[in-house]
């Protein structure tokens, strides 16, 4: 069978990579991805400056096994480090090289994006308007018309293809107002929904005490449990962009999920907290579980059942 996609004019041999921020910020992190099984590969969201992040423990996967929690901080190597990775990146190589940028302001995100269009590289830039665990800095994600206004400044300056990542959506009416923020931006070819749900809070029954230690134990809340959240969020943007693309993310920990994603309408599947907890190695196994769904369904190629979800 056929998993292969395009995202933002970019090919992919297949439909899956990390979710930005797992397995990706540092060289050795992206060259393991390289090397696995996965069909592309996303760097951690870079800030203008190097951070430490938030204190640990800031990961967690939670005891009931439904999910993870996370605080990081928006740990990263300052995007320089990433911009030399994208130079020095191999493009012929069969898997295209996603850039992830999370400026702490319009001016810093500013900044990265003239670098990296100054170097003119064909990686692809996805903006990252969720991220909920920098404390004091609300996310742009649930301030539509604050990322109305960065996306006004970003869009001309980036002028080939670009994303966005977007954190979950529970409201109607926001999936049409982001929908309509989304739809003004031509080149602006995909949104990736979900990033984690935002400032949950995980407690140990016997210590009585919060999970992680930034925020009070307010943490992004990822894998499994999140999976309906992702694909009506999918789902939902794929139904309100059209000529646009939706990658997915959020609760996929094996090919059953994939398969739904890619049914809500997804053109790419990212994965965050099972690679996280499985390693690169999880790639090769959610392939060939992908695939054997497929092949008891008569499916050849991903095309065929992309965004076919049936209502009653
Ligand atoms: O705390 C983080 O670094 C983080 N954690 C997330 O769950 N999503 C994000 O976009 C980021 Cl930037």
């Amino acid at each position: 069978v056929d998993l292969s996609t395009t995202i933002a004019g970019a090919h992919l041999d297949n439909v899956f990579f990390n979710a930005s921020g797992v397995w990706c910020q540092h060289e050795e992190e992206l060259q393991a991805l390289l090397e696995s099984g996965s069909g592309s590969l996303i760097t951690k969201s870079a800030t203008y400056e190097h951070r430490e992040g938030n204190p640990s423990p800031r990961y967690l996967p939670l005891p009931s096994g439904i999910g993870s929690i996370n605080s990081m901080g928006l740990p990263n190597e300052g995007y320089e480090y990433y911009l030399n990775y994208a130079r020095k990146f191999d493009y012929t190589h069969a898997k295209p090289l996603f850039i992830s940028l999370s400026g702490l302001s319009l001016a810093d995100n500013v900044k990265m994006v003239e670098a990296f269009v100054q170097a003119n590289l064909p990686c692809i830039l996805e903006v990252n308007f969720s991220c909920p665990n920098v404390p004091g800095k609300p996310q742009l994600g649930y301030d539509i018309d604050a990322m109305d206004a960065a996306l006004a400044t970003l869009a001309p300056l980036i002028k080939k293809p670009f994303g966005i990542k977007l954190p979950p959506y529970f409201d109607i009416a926001h999936f049409d107002q982001v929908a309509a923020v989304v739809n003004k931006y031509d080149n602006l070819a995909y949104v990736t929904c979900i990033n984690s749900v935002g400032n949950g809070l995980a407690i140990d029954l016997d210590t009585e005490t919060a999970l992680i230690k930034p925020k009070d134990g307010f943490g992004g809340l990822g894998g499994l449990m999140v999976l309906n959240t992702a694909l009506a969020n999918v789902n939902a943007f794929y139904r309100r962009l059209p000529g646009k693309q939706v990658i997915g993310v959020g609760g996929v920990v094996s090919g059953k999920e994939a398969f739904l994603h890619i049914l809500a309408g997804a053109s790419a599947v990212q994965i965050g907290t099972q690679l996280k907890e499985e390693g690169p190695a999880m790639f090769d196994r959610i392939k060939k579980e992908l695939t054997e769904i497929m092949e008891k369904k008569g499916y050849k190629s991903v095309e065929e059942f992309r965004g076919k979800v049936k209502t009653l």
